[in-house]
């Protein structure tokens, strides 16, 4: 998972066999025109997606519309490359069908974009560069009610423990890290167990581009939780949308997700001890 890398801006972007980017629920016509029109983007595994990611898009929604000049005109969910190689990555075909499911058939507005799922890794810096060519670009951004064009600035949204990871050497690469932070910026939502300060302490020097939104109510659900269940055949109903645990079990997902890696191993031992800890199984 050797993810560093330069720091221009990509301008020219390789598409998967069949490609083609979906913004039907894109709003086109800005609300206010003294807002500036933001879509957000969540990169990560999603395998499975849960509610959780789903409800950081709600948590940045209501965070925006009480505490900044942004106004949201669409929300996309992009799931990594299989070639992320990350312990219990399932294969993209699924990754992405569930997150179409889970998109679909619970909210009005997000969408699911499979441009770096189907195609060798592609850094984060690169996905947002691809984001912003696919909507001002080629779409040409978005208009106010008055006719007048605006470009759409894409953010980035992510939970703490990943932006904790871009203080780890060698993770991120300077350059990236200015060019995400620098020129899109991030809505961070709070993630039990990985502070918020400890995740900004070292990108003070963007500040003013980086938006912590605390969760209200917690929820510590994770795809690797949720895979420790399926795996020992507990429930996981009412932690995903139905239509993905019925898509789960009508293809025999996550029943065993092969050899575990050493860490994985780490990781679901660390579950399991908080799982009990907490009682929930
Ligand atoms: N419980 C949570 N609270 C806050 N953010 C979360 C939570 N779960 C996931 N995220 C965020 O969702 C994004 C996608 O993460 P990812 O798909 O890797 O999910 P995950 O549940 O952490 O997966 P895994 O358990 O396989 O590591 C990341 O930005 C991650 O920080
Ligand atoms: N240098 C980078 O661009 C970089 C580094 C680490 C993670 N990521 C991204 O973060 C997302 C989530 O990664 P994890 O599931 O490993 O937390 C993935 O989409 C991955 O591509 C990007």
């Amino acid at each position: 998972m050797s993810t560093a890398g330069s720091a221009r801006k990509t301008t020219s972007f390789n598409n998967p066999p069949n490609y083609s980017f979906v913004h039907h629920r894109l709003r086109r016509t800005l609300r206010d025109a003294k807002k500036q029109p933001i879509v957000l983007v969540a990169c990560g595994s999603f395998s499975p997606v849960t509610y959780l990611h789903l409800r950081m898009f709600e948590m940045a929604k209501d965070f925006v519309r009480q505490n900044t000049d942004f106004e949201i005109v669409g929300g996309y969910l992009s799931p990594v490359s299989d070639m992320y190689k990350k312990p219990g990555l399932l294969n993209a075909h699924h990754r992405v069908a569930m997150c179409t499911l889970a998109a679909e058939q619970t909210s009005s507005w997000l969408m699911i974009d499979s441009w770096e799922a189907f195609q060798n890794y592609q850094r984060t810096a690169v996905v947002l560069d691809h984001f912003d060519y696919e909507i001002n670009t080629v779409l040409g951004g978005v208009q106010t009610e008055d006719g007048e064009h605006r470009n759409v600035r894409v953010m980035l949204l992510a939970g703490s423990d990943l932006i904790s990871t871009m203080s780890e050497p060698g993770v991120w690469s300077t350059g990236d890290l200015d060019h995400i932070l620098g020129q899109y910026g991030t809505f961070i939502i709070e993630r039990a167990g990985s502070g918020m300060d400890q995740a900004t302490d070292n990108l003070a020097r963007w500040k003013n581009n980086i938006y912590l939104i605390p969760q209200l109510i917690q929820n510590d659900v994770s795809s690797t939780k949720v895979r420790l269940f399926l795996k020992r055949g507990l429930s996981v109903r009412y932690l995903l949308p139905m239509a993905v645990v019925d898509y789960i079990e009508e293809n025999g997902l996550y029943l065993d997700d092969g050899p575990s890696s050493e860490k994985e191993k780490g990781k679901e031992k660390e579950q399991e001890a908080g799982s009990s800890k907490k009682t929930v199984s």
